[in-house]
């Protein structure tokens, strides 16, 4: 499944994010998430300006762009991003989320993604009203909630995303819009529950999956949830 609308059917995603993954072994994690029960592989792209931390850019993107057979779920984590939005459909992704903070013109992003033939999606920190989307919630196909200050992985889930996802999912329904929810950090086995009942459609989930002994089977977990 690609993309499917929350009045269609109760999506639950799986995005795992490659963050996590072995960079001395990608080829086998790649193959990994292939075959597992995962929808998208989820690509953190970080500057070092935006966030503090620098991963990985365009050249991993279109490595992995080779071999990976489940759509792109890019995640870009850098300052001015729409500097880079026809490279990374180039590189081969599927679904290109920008931050909120990090786009000054935020609306003619969207369309610029869009008009690329790409799914566009909007990512907003801890600290970011849910609310501060609304002139954008029909424009966008997914809005990623970071419940971890976006950089690294590995960090605590942020117990008030909770909130913000049931908050957003009010809103979503209330517009008509057919916005995706996507929450990005700390999920594992033991939160991912709340999350879809929230309201969430897609989890994010990086050292919770590449740090199990079986990654697959913590996959299906979080499909199961
Ligand atoms: O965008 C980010 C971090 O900025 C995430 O996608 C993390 O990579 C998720 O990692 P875990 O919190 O699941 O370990
Ligand atoms: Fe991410």
């Amino acid at each position: 499944m690609f993309f499917c609308a929350k009045t269609d059917i109760m999506a639950k995603l799986v995005s795992p994010s490659m963050l996590s993954a072995n960079f001395l072994n990608l080829e086998n994690d790649i193959k990994m998430v292939n075959d597992s029960e995962a929808d998208w592989f989820h690509l953190d792209v970080m500057d070092g300006m935006y966030v503090p931390n620098i991963s990985f850019g365009l050249p991993i993107v279109k490595q992995i762009n080779k071999i990976a057979k489940k759509p792109l779920d890019v995640h870009l984590m850098i300052a001015q991003p729409e500097r880079y939005i026809k490279d990374f459909k180039a590189a081969g992704a599927d679904i290109l989320t920008i931050h909120y903070e990090a786009s000054t013109h935020l609306h003619r992003s969207i369309q610029a993604i869009k008009a690329e033939g790409m799914k566009a999606g909007v990512a907003i920190n801890p600290h970011t009203n849910v609310t501060l989307l609304e002139d954008v919630l029909k424009d966008i196909d997914m809005v990623l909630i970071m419940s971890v200050n976006p950089g690294f992985g590995g960090q605590k889930f942020i117990e008030q995303s909770i909130h913000k996802i049931k908050r957003l999912r009010m809103e979503i329904e209330s517009s008509g819009a057919q916005t995706m929810i996507q929450v990005d950090g700390g999920v594992d086995n033991t939160n991912a529950a709340t999350l879809y009942d929230a309201g969430a459609d897609c989890l994010v989930a990086g050292s919770y999956v590449f740090k199990a002994n079986d990654p697959q089977e913590a996959i299906s977990l979080l499909k199961k949830a």
